[in-house]
């Protein structure tokens, strides 16, 4: 029963580079300080395709949490608030079905482009830090079953 899990990949929605390569940056950053060393980046093109890589990612042994990184942006339509409902509840869905953690760092939906930049930062760091803390819990569980 390892403390920490053998790897972390990270799933990072490029739609938006900009604020999406800091993401990167700061996760793979926070997932290091923690220990992790076997660090995946893998970047899709969207949010939307999140989901299904992140299956992928759950299904292979070694892979111990998923992070998600991903930027929804203010939109002139529901598009946004739809995908942002849609992926989130796959996200969690996911959780549930691997027994693993996932962290989301998800931005919006129907955030504007100033309050993902004051965001990104913490956004990216809280999915990691969230998804180790889950992990440790669900270590202790297995342990005392
Ligand atoms: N508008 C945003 C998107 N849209 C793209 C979708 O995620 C997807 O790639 C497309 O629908 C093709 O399947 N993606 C984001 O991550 N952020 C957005 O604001
Ligand atoms: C969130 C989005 O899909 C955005 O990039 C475009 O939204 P909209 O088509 O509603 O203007």
């Amino acid at each position: 029963m390892s403390l920490l899990p053998t790897r972390i990949s990270i799933l990072a929605a490029e739609f938006n580079k900009s604020i999406i390569d800091t993401m990167i940056s700061e996760a793979q950053k926070t997932a290091r300080e923690a220990g992790i060393t076997d660090i995946r980046v893998i970047k899709v093109a969207g949010c939307y395709e999140i989901p299904l890589i992140a299956e992928l990612e759950l299904s292979q042994s070694d892979t111990g949490i998923v992070v998600a990184l991903g930027y929804i942006e203010r939109g002139e339509t529901l598009h946004g608030e739809v995908m942002g409902n849609v992926v989130h509840q796959a996200l969690v869905q996911l959780q549930l079905k691997h027994r693993k953690p996932v962290g989301i760092g998800i931005i919006g939906p129907g955030a504007t482009e100033e309050q993902a930049q004051a965001r990104k930062v913490d956004y990216a760091q809280a999915a990691v830090r969230a998804s180790l803390k889950n992990w440790s819990l669900l270590q202790g569980s297995q342990k005392k079953s």
